[in-house]
């Protein structure tokens, strides 16, 4: 049974879900906190649920030696070392949609707040001060507002924006002109937004690109008098340069609900007039969190139970739907690779995937991603679906996929050709009604194998006498033949036999195998 933690505060529909799909689930919302410990037990888990508060970095991601699945109950992952859980090939998966309707509704209450300084009148009124003069505020109809990422939540937040009568400019390069017109945006560049929005907000991931994205240079080229809202991430804005435009009036007001450092409980800007602090609560409603928990735990078990892949970031998609149909083709994929593999001796240049017939019509990314699985095992022996495609990538193997209709006699067929230096060697499969995958062709000689956990592939000059001395020597090394299959380009040229022993192949046996006149290759392989 697969075992998973929740190492964060997630609502107990996810423990419910989790033990529904017969998933064991350890519950501990605090231990995301605790590094230490969770370094000490992170070994034991196939599965680990987190939000923002569990640090997943690349010392727990070497001693999570079972972890097969991370999944984040919420949109960043920017706590989670990506790279390093693909190199070691575990699924990163968030829930994209869950809570950006929530994560926008507090970025529209915090330009509220500040436009009104809602929470300073709040305070004040309590204390008993009645201060209606010192609580002058702005109306936000016919105001520019300035969305920095409009993507799920930036879009929502353009249409509240629209929905308030207030001019709404949008940053994002990947923003189309159709679905700005669509959200009644005009897009338009950075500088641009920064001079004429009165009021700036941003929603986007932090990256290396967008580190900073508010620094003094930015804040100087505002309008004066701007107010600036961040419910996305710390660390997009300089922090001590927000300070000094606070301080010189320059900036009207800042609301932030993210920090560059979490949990902020001091902070330089805390304290300040002008400034409206929230801890990170930017997804923390009952709705969301229910989305969250709920959606993170069916993905979590789907993957651990049925090889569902779901809102991973480092890994295709593959459906509940379609992972039984897909399944021995994944295989099928991956033992060509492999076939192809340990064949190959010589750097790898390319590989070319040929998808024929119904097979063009699935997943091919996932199929791909299996088939290089299987090339590069007999070089990294961790490699898997997920880390297969960055480490092809890293070692500067180009991937092509090519997709037709059926030429052939076979309803699916995947060919792989395998490109080297010195040559270029296809191999061929399919999935017959037995679901069971076949070679059905290796360097354009048609033949039908099964793969076998122990195999000897030998190419040989198409001469009498060869089956006869072969077997001899099999026989005579005690090793039991399960299935011979030959195949030939012609009568008397090229041929190839691929044989199905009960057993592992003795070195001696190989070494006489290839002493044989006729044979030009033998090659023992393990499937
Ligand atoms: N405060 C909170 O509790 C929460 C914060 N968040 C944060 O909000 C962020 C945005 O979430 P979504 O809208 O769901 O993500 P998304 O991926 O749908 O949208 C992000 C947008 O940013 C754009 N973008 C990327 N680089 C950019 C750049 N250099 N300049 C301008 N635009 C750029 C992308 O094109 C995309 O459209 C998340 O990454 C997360 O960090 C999300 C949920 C809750
Ligand atoms: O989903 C996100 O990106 C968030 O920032 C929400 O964070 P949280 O789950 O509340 O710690």
């Amino acid at each position: 049974m697969p075992r998973v933690l929740i190492s964060d505060k997630l609502s107990p529909t996810a423990v419910q879900i989790f033990k529904d799909r017969g998933v064991e689930v350890d519950y501990l919302p605090d231990l995301g906190k605790d590094k230490d410990k969770l370094l000490e037990i992170i070994g034991n888990y196939d599965g680990l649920a987190i939000r923002s508060a569990t640090k997943v970095t690349e010392k727990i991601l070497a001693a999570a030696t079972r972890l097969r699945v991370i999944g984040r109950a919420g949109i960043g992952v920017d706590n989670v070392d990506v790279p390093a859980a693909t190199a070691r090939g575990v699924i990163v998966m968030n829930t994209p949609f869950g809570n950006s309707i929530t994560t926008a509704e507090h970025a529209v209450a915090m330009m509220f707040a500040l436009a009104r300084q809602i929470p300073e009148a709040n305070a004040s009124t309590h204390e008993g001060k009645w201060e209606k003069n010192r609580f002058m505020g702005v109306e936000l109809t016919s105001k520019t507002l300035g969305i920095i990422g409009c993507g799920n939540i930036g879009s929502i937040v353009a249409e509240r924006g629209v929905g308030l009568r207030m001019h709404v400019i949008a940053f994002d390069p990947f923003l189309s002109p159709e679905r700005a017109i669509d959200l009644g945006v005009e897009k338009v560049e950075l500088d641009e937004l920064f001079r004429r929005a009165d009021f700036i907000t941003l929603h986007t991931p932090l990256t290396d690109k967008t580190r900073n994205i508010i620094d003094i240079s930015a804040l100087l080229k505002m309008k004066k008098g701007v107010r600036i809202i961040n419910c996305a991430r710390g660390g997009l804005i300089v922090e001590a340069d927000l300070k000094a435009a606070l301080d010189s009036g320059h900036v009207a007001g800042a609301a932030l609900d993210v920090f560059e450092i979490e949990p902020a409980t001091a902070h330089p800007l805390f304290g300040h007039p002008n400034v409206v602090a929230t801890p990170h609560l930017g997804a923390s409603t009952t709705e969301a969190q229910e989305n969250v928990a709920l959606q993170v735990a069916e993905q979590m078990s789907d993957y651990l139970m049925k090889g569902a892949v779901q809102n991973a970031l480092n890994m295709p998609s593959i459906s509940a739907e379609e992972a039984p149909r897909l399944t021995p083709f994944v295989k099928l994929a991956e033992q060509l690779g492999s076939f192809a593999g340990q064949l190959t001796e010589t750097a790898i240049k390319g590989l070319r995937i040929e998808y024929e017939g119904d097979v063009a019509e699935m997943n091919t990314r996932a199929l791909t991603s299996a088939a290089l699985t299987g090339l590069l095992r007999p070089l990294l022996q961790t490699v898997n679906m997920v880390s297969a495609p960055a480490m092809a990538k890293e070692r500067g193997i180009a991937v092509e996929e090519v997709r037709r209709e059926a030429v052939g006699n076979h309803e699916a067929l995947i060919r792989l050709t395998v490109i080297t230096e010195r040559q270029e060697r296809g191999v061929a499969g399919t999935v017959f009604a037995d679901g069971k995958p076949r070679i059905v062709e290796i360097k354009g000689i048609g033949l039908e194998a099964e793969f076998a956990p122990s195999m000897i592939y030998v190419t040989n000059e198409d001469k009498p006498g060869f089956i006869g001395r072969f077997a001899g020597i099999i026989g005579d090394a005690g090793i039991n033949i399960a299935t011979f299959n030959l195949g030939r380009l012609a009568a008397g040229a090229d041929a190839i036999c691929l044989v199905a022993v009960d057993g592992a192949v003795p070195d001696a046996a190989l070494e006489a195998v290839k002493a044989l006149p006729m044979v030009r290759q033998a090659k023992a392989l393990a499937f």
